[in-house]
């Protein structure tokens, strides 16, 4: 019960909690409305049939006909509340659900398989809705069940009852013992079925590669292996049903069969009516229907609950990098773009650290460049500038404040970053520009377009800023995902410019005009350059060759070509073939050299 405990907050709350007694009230009264039956079978036996009143049968038809109206009627109204609660409730879990997705950190996504996320917003959800809405209500008319037909027995005869149910605390065993086996076995299909989600996630998202590697039997061989875990897992809760459930069959039966001998007896020696056997015997299903159903609601219980622990486990999950207490918003008039980074040190979680003893001060408006080879901490000064992640060792200060203490989206708010690779939204160009931006001006999207190179490309599409791009951006070349995504960067109008490789999907013309265009957004902002070809950084006031998360070097473009060591080097292989060419040309096209 521990797990529905702690989703009390989204069954309870409110109107929420009437609809649950409401649902259940109908149930109980519909249930007690059936022990009208056997009563009226009783009486047509011992007071019409034997005793010759047959001019009561239209009465007693009649009282049955009213009786199964009203009692649908209350199965109705059980059927309404129980459907309206499961679905709020649902709608109350996969909100905060959603919201709680949208807060988790970096970290938490480090390791998080979408596929495994799906089926929790959707299977486990519909798990939940349907115990709460249902599953529950019926598990407690269970006990009802039992306890109107245990009076109604005992008011009968009360010795009769007592022999009847003799088998059934065995029956209450084996369900139990059922529960106990079950419960593991259905953790392990819904585990198994986030696997098999994930791999078809996966194998759609990544079924360009899948397809040019020829790797379709490699995949098919993949799935199959998971496909097999999870029939297996599926078997082996077969297997348990299969076992438990002739047993409780057994002790189910075998009460009837005590009835029918110990009841025709007593009936034989005058005891009881032949009404009241027939009433009793229309009774015992009073018990024995819940009893054989306890194994269903049980595992219906079990089901949901693995389900409750699967969404919890995303509720309870912990935030690493949230607001401070005492967090302060930037003052968005204030804010100059002031980037200072003290001696940072930082390891991603079970890693090597990846930024080592890291120091530079971004004065406003200023351009930092940052060389170094694949893995050498480039992105993760980006990162840690966003506080993707916490930062144990040293302190990044944006306008001389912490921003530990910074509100985090005020601090986000600040920055933009145009990252490696670009996601784009299945929208419009448009929305994909103003991403989450309201009120907008088509001008504004359309100027940003322009400066990032991307406006001429769009105007050439069918339905210009209204075509709509696939998932991810399918549909469109790499370099051009590149300009919408700086698009977007310059429409957010930042402080703090982050450009992570963000022109290396296009060719070198292309990126020398996108670099007109960005040196007029990077006017009076602080720029972050991440970048591999030299042209991209020889503008920069500070370039920093980073190795292994070590600065190695530091330096204006001339300062750095005056010294040996890697970035003279990197700057000899990208001329190398025509230094001189190279350098004209760049001369020709106005980027002046220094
Ligand atoms: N989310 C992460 N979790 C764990 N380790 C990470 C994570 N991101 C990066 N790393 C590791 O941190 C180190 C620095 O990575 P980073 O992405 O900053 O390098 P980079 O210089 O930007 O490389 P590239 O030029 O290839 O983008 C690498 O060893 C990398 O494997």
């Amino acid at each position: 019960m521990e797990v529905f405990k702690q989703l009390r907050s989204f069954y309870w709350p409110g109107k929420l909690k009437y609809l649950i007694f409401a649902s259940i009230l109908c149930l109980a009264v519909s249930t007690a409305l059936g022990l009208v039956y056997p009563y009226m079978l009783k009486h047509l036996v011992d007071e019409i049939i034997m005793k010759g009143n047959y001019g009561q049968v239209p009465f007693v038809a009649s009282t049955v006909l009213v009786v199964v109206a009203i009692k649908a009627g209350f199965q109705f109204l059980h059927g309404l509340a129980g459907g309206r609660l499961g679905n709020q409730v649902a709608y109350n879990l996969r909100k905060s659900l959603y919201e709680k997705l949208q807060y988790l950190s970096f970290q938490y996504y480090d390791k998080a398989r979408t596929g495994d996320l799906m089926s929790r917003l959707t299977g486990d959800l519909d798990g939940i809705r349907q115990f709460i809405g249902f599953g529950f209500p019926q598990f407690l008319n269970v006990f009802l069940m039992v306890g109107f037909g245990s009076i109604m027995m005992a008011a009968l005869n009360w010795k009769l009852m007592l022999i009847t149910l003799v088998t059934m605390p065995f029956l209450v065993f084996t369900a139990f013992r059922f529960e106990s086996k079950i419960h593991p076995a259905f953790r392990e299909i819904r585990k198994s079925m986030s696997d098999l989600t994930t791999a078809v996630q996966e194998n759609i998202t990544g079924v360009r590669t899948v397809k040019s590697f020829a790797r379709e039997s490699h995949e098919v061989e993949k799935f199959s292996v998971r496909n097999d875990q999870f029939r297996e897992n599926l078997t082996g809760s077969a297997f348990i049903w299969a076992r438990y459930f002739p047993v409780m069959e057994v002790f189910a039966n075998l009460s009837i069969v005590i009835l029918l001998a110990t009841g025709g007896t007593f009936v034989l020696r005058g005891e009881m009516t032949t009404g009241e056997l027939l009433a009793f015997f229309s009774l015992i299903w009073y018990i024995i229907g819940p009893m054989w159903g306890l194994g269903f609601h049980i595992n219906n219980y079990t089901q949901s609950k693995a389900s409750g622990e699967r969404v919890l486990e995303i509720l309870n999950q912990y935030i690493h990098v949230k607001n401070n207490p005492n967090a302060v918003p930037v003052d968005d008039a204030r804010s100059e773009g002031h980037v200072q980074f003290e001696n940072v040190t930082f390891a991603y979680p079970e890693n090597a650290p990846a930024l080592v003893d890291f120091s530079v001060d971004a004065k406003p408006g200023s351009v930092i460049g940052l060389l170094g080879p694949t893995g050498s901490g480039k992105s993760t000064v980006f990162q840690l500038l966003m506080r993707a992640y916490n930062v144990k060792d040293g302190r990044i200060l944006l306008d001389g404040k912490d921003i530990k203490e910074l509100e985090l989206e005020s601090l986000r708010q600040q920055i933009a970053i145009v990252f490696q690779e670009t996601f784009l939204f299945s929208s419009t160009i448009r929305n994909n520009i103003a991403y989450g931006q309201r009120d907008i001006s088509m001008e504004r999207i359309v100027e940003a377009a322009k400066l990032a190179q991307a406006h001429d490309f769009i105007m050439e599409l069918p339905l210009g800023y209204d075509t709509i791009v696939g998932e991810r951006g399918m549909g469109l070349s790499g370099g051009q995902k590149q300009r919408i995504a700086i698009a977007r960067a310059i429409l957010e109008n930042p402080k703090v410019l982050l450009l992570d490789d963000a022109t290396s999907a296009v060719d070198m013309e292309t990126e020398h005009v996108i670099q007109q265009g960005l040196r007029q957004v990077m006017n009076g902002r602080t720029t972050f350059v991440v970048a591999h070809r030299i042209s991209s950084l020889k503008h920069a006031d500070e370039i920093i060759v980073l190795d292994e998360g070590r600065i190695v070097q530091r330096g204006t473009h001339q300062e750095l070509l005056a010294q040996p060591g890697r970035y003279r080097e990197t700057y000899n292989i990208q001329y190398s073939d025509h230094p001189d060419l190279a350098a004209t040309r760049m001369e020709q096209r106005g980027v002046a050299h220094g």
